[in-house]
């Protein structure tokens, strides 16, 4: 495996033993769209009307990211693409590019709250308490291209939400994986993630909330 530096919209993060690929925000979102739509119906291919399912997604997609990173008062979005870093003589075109793509959102706690999701006694004017020790990290719409798996991208998308989680002031990052994603599990395990046990959760009983523990 190559090793390469990885870079975030031109800000060098540092040497990574990972194939080669640069991390940028703000830009492919369309493509990150496209590839959220792939992962969502693989392993559907035969299924009639795919092709239209997953346009119909990827377009759905595409708004639903730029609504959350133009920015709710209450929240913060980074749509993060890994995309392969270009080669000399070798022509790739942008959908072959991108290779890998997460969210990360830096939410306030609603008042009450502890965990994301966690069941508080509803109020009826529920209140955002916008401190800055009140916001926590939340990673979602994780996904990397079946052509460019196991090379450890998944795995540095997400050391690299974290460090960016912190460098945004935020301690806590969190994680919903549905109990069937074993392989999801498994990566968010290696990664530092841990099963938070304790509260009672608004989730349904197919997810597991993840915390960051190292
Ligand atoms: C919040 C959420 O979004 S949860 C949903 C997660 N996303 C999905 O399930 C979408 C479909 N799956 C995928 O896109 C990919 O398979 C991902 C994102 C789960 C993993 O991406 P990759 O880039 O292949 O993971 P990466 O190479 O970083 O793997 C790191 C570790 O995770 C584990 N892992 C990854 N894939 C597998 C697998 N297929 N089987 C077993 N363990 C695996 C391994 O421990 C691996 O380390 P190793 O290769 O040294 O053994």
């Amino acid at each position: 495996m190559k090793t390469s530096r990885w870079r975030l919209n031109g800000e060098d993060l540092g040497q990574m033993n990972v194939a080669d690929v640069l991390l940028v925000s703000g830009r492919f979102e369309r493509t990150a769209a496209w590839l959220r739509a792939e992962s969502h119906w693989e392993d559907r291919d035969n299924e009639r009307y795919v092709d239209n399912f997953k346009r119909k997604f990827a377009d759905q997609e595409f708004n639903a990211i730029k609504r959350r990173c133009n920015g709710l008062q209450s929240q913060k979005c980074s749509c993060i693409v890994a995309v392969k870093k270009e080669e000399k003589h070798i022509k790739r075109s942008v959908i072959k590019s991108v290779v890998g793509t997460l969210d990360l959102n830096i939410r306030f706690f609603l008042q009450g709250e502890t965990f994301p999701g966690e069941k508080v006694k509803s109020q009826l004017f529920c209140t955002i308490n916008r401190e800055g020790s009140n916001r926590y990290g939340y990673i979602a719409n994780l996904c990397v291209a079946k052509s460019a798996r196991r090379q450890g991208i998944a795995c540095n998308m997400l050391r690299f939400a974290v460090e960016s989680a912190r460098l945004s002031g935020v301690e806590q990052v969190y994680v919903h994986v549905h109990r069937n994603n074993l392989v999801a599990q498994e990566l968010y395990q290696k990664t530092g993630f841990e099963v938070v046990e304790m509260g009672q959760f608004e989730s349904s009983d197919d997810t597991y909330l993840l915390q960051y523990t190292r």
